[in-house]
Order: structure tokens, then C-alpha cells, then sequence
């Protein structure tokens, strides 16, 4: 756990970056400071592994105050991954990685061996070890970054905008990889983003902070959603609340999930034409999971890729009610396509099901 006792930053010239802050990072979750410019995110992490050291006030890691400890030891229980990587330039990938164990004493041996495995764990492939930094993408050296931060095996660690310096397609793939790795390795983390997307996406829970470094509203991503503290919570959690917070309500069973009559790539026709519904036809493959929709009226014989409509997105039925309204809403016969967790057919749902869903249960369980 880490832990925030009424902490105050003021720096020389004046300027109060974080106000009275009391907040608690529990142990195995992942927290999330957000809020906007300049409201003390960047200077409440660094107080913790005291590169900035804090006016008044006290933090604790497990119940120790950190003051009272040498600050290089402290730092190396920490993993701290920055904006842009923060890699040196000079050093190769597995270089990078391995600095932490070689300075906790480990052999050359054991902390490359180390290194590798941990860059295989965040998705690089070892032909990466012998690279420098400027060969690799942004994307690829934010991974070093994650992995380097791991190398030392911390309980606890602090990212500053991890991702927030690579185009947005990479960073969704890297925040889906982070949130993978996080279940496995349940290490507490405080994360500082100004993204409330990215918060409400990766968070346990959020602190939103405000001007002047004070806490806002510290909450769960749906709770958030749901019932901001107060107007400056709800303007900067943004617009779209209720349909963002569907993301957090669980499907599991509140809707019922009709059947759907699909055929497979390569059917006549006729075949397509007697299993429609309306104007379109779910077509499969051999496996039964879902290829596309096709309109039988429209077909020049058997049914081909070509014509297949791929508009529609797949919502898993163990998945969110906002994955199964964006599923029917997506897709071109209205009816959301709905598969098991092996991506097979399931059937379909329609955006009416869902909304009565969720008319009829407002307190569906969360997430
Ligand atoms: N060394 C410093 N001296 C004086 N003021 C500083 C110093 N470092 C930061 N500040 C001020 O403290 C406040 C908080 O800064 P901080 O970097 O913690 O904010 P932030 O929320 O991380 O911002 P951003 O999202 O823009 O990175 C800002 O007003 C900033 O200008």
C-alpha cells in the first residue's frame, strides 16, 4: 500500500503544486492520478520515490514512512517508468533492462537471462537485445520501459503518462497488454495520465485532482461515471456518461440472446435467401465463428468474401452491455452478433433487448 497522509508541495518560488493530499494506494491494485495541467500529478508521484521531497506531510509504503528511509533504497523498491521511456541512449535494449538487477548485485549471467525473459513478457522479441534505443519504435521503447521497471522484481511501482507518447492505435494495444500483465503480477501501482479515457480504462480506482494539487473525487472508474462528487469531477470525466458507464455493467444473463440462423462462406444463394432475416444473412466459417453480413438479394451466386459487410463488432457474451449495444448498433441488420469466449456463434441481440436490459435492472452488477 501506498499511502498519502495530508501531504503538502509548495515550491521555493511560491507556487502550491499539491494541497493537504490524503489518498491510499492499495496493495495489488492500480490507481490512477488524473486531472488536468498542472494539478500536482507529476510532483505527487515524484514525492514518493523522493525525487522531490515534500513540504509537509507524510508518505508511507506498507506502513512506513518513507522520510525516515535512505532515499536509493527506497528507489530501488520502486519501478518508475516515465513519458518517452526514459531509456539510456547508450546502452543497448537488454542493457537497459538488466540495469536494476546488476546493480542489486546479480551476475552478469542471471540478469541478462533476466532481462530476456521480461522482454518476452511485455511482447519484444529477443532479436531486440543487441538494439539501441533509437532503433525501436515508440511503442516498442515504452515496452523496455515497463520491462526495465519490472527488472528488479519491485512490490510497488509509479508510470507518468507511460503511453502517452505514442500515436493512439499503439497505445490502445499497450494498455490492453498492461492490463494483462497487471493480472498476472498484481504489483501496486500508482499511475499519473491526464487521458480520463485512459483512466477509466485502466483504473481500480481514480483520484482526480484539481488546480492547486487538491483531490476531487477518488473512485472506482464506473462510480466515477455514475455519481461525480461534484460539476468539476463531471465536466472533466466528460460527456457520454451514461453510455461510458454501460462499460462497466456486465452483461452476464440480462439479455436474452436470440438464435440466428447463419450460413457458411460458400453457400448458395438460395440457401442465404431462406436463412435471412429481413435483408441479411449472418455468414460464419467452418468453426462458426462470425465472418461478416451478406444480402442475399444483392448476391451473384454463392456467397463470397466480397460480399460480406464487416461493419458489425462481435460483443463477447461475457462482455459489457456497452459491447452489446455497439454490437447490434454496428452492425448493418441491426442484430449484434454475440460469441462465446472462443469467438463462436453464439446468436444475436437487438439494441431494443438491451436498452429494456437495462431499463429494467439500473443497478446491473459492475465491474
Ligand atoms: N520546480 C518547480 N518550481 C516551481 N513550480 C513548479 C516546479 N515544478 C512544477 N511546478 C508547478 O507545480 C504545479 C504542478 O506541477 P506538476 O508537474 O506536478 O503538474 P502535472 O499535473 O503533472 O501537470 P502536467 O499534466 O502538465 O504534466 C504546476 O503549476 C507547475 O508549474
Amino acid at each position: 500500500m501506498i499511502k498519502f497522509e495530508n501531504v503538502t508541495k509548495a515550491y521555493p518560488d511560491g507556487t502550491v503544486a499539491v494541497d493537504g493530499l490524503n489518498l491510499e494506494a492499495p496493495t495489488g491494485k492500480l490507481t490512477i492520478l488524473v486531472g488536468p495541467s498542472g494539478c500536482g500529478k507529476t510532483t505527487s508521484l515524484r514525492m514518493i520515490n523522493r525525487l522531490i521531497e515534500p513540504t509537509s506531510g507524510t508518505i508511507y509504503l506498507d506502513d512506513q514512512p518513507t522520510s525516515g528511509m535512505d532515499a536509493a533504497l527506497l528507489r530501488r523498491r520502486i519501478g518508475y517508468v516515465i513519458q518517452h521511456a526514459g531509456l539510456f541512449p547508450h546502452k543497448t535494449i537488454v542493457d537497459n533492462v538488466s540495469t536494476m538487477p546488476l546493480l542489486l548485485g546479480e551476475s552478469r549471467q542471471k540478469a541478462r537471462t533476466k532481462a530476456l525473459e521480461l522482454m518476452e513478457r511485455v511482447g519484444l522479441p529477443a532479436s531486440f537485445a543487441k538494439r539501441y534505443p533509437w532503433q525501436l519504435s515508440g511503442g516498442q521503447q515504452q515496452r523496455v520501459g515497463v520491462a526495465r521497471a519490472l527488472a528488479s522484481d519491485p512490490a510497488f511501482m509509479l508510470m507518468d503518462e507511460p503511453f502517452s507518447a505514442v500515436d493512439p492505435v499503439v497505445r490502445s494495444q499497450l494498455q490492453e497488454e498492461f492490463l494483462r500483465l497487471q493480472r498476472e503480477i498484481g504489483k501496486t501501482i500508482i499511475m499519473v495520465t491526464h487521458d480520463i479515457d485512459e483512466a477509466l480504462k485502466l483504473g481500480d480506482q481514480v483520484a482526480v485532482m484539481r488546480v492547486g494539487g487538491k483531490l476531487a473525487q477518488m473512485a472506482s472508474p464506473s462510480e466515477l461515471l455514475t455519481a461525480p462528487a461534484d460539476e468539476f469531477v463531471a465536466d472533466f470525466v466528460g460527456r457520454d456518461r451514461g453510455y461510458r458507464s454501460l462499460g462497466f455493467t456486465k452483461t452476464a444473463g440480462a439479455v436474452a440472446i436470440g438464435e440466428e440462423a447463419a450460413v457458411q462462406l460458400g453457400a448458395s444463394a438460395d440457401e442465404a435467401r431462406a436463412k435471412a432475416l429481413g435483408a441479411w444473412v449472418l455468414v460464419v466459417d467452418g468453426g462458426r465463428k462470425p465472418l461478416g453480413w451478406a444480402q442475399p438479394e444483392l448476391l451473384n451466386g454463392e456467397v463470397k468474401r466480397e460480399n460480406l459487410n464487416l461493419s458489425g463488432i462481435p460483443a463477447a457474451a461475457s462482455g459489457t452491455m456497452r459491447q452489446l449495444l455497439d454490437a447490434a448498433l454496428s452492425s448493418p441488420s441491426r442484430r449484434g452478433v454475440v460469441v462465446n469466449e472462443h469467438g463462436e456463434l453464439i446468436g444475436t441481440v437487438s439494441a431494443t433487448d438491451v436498452v429494456k436490459a437495462i431499463e429494467a435492472e439500473p443497478h446491473l452488477e459492475t465491474i
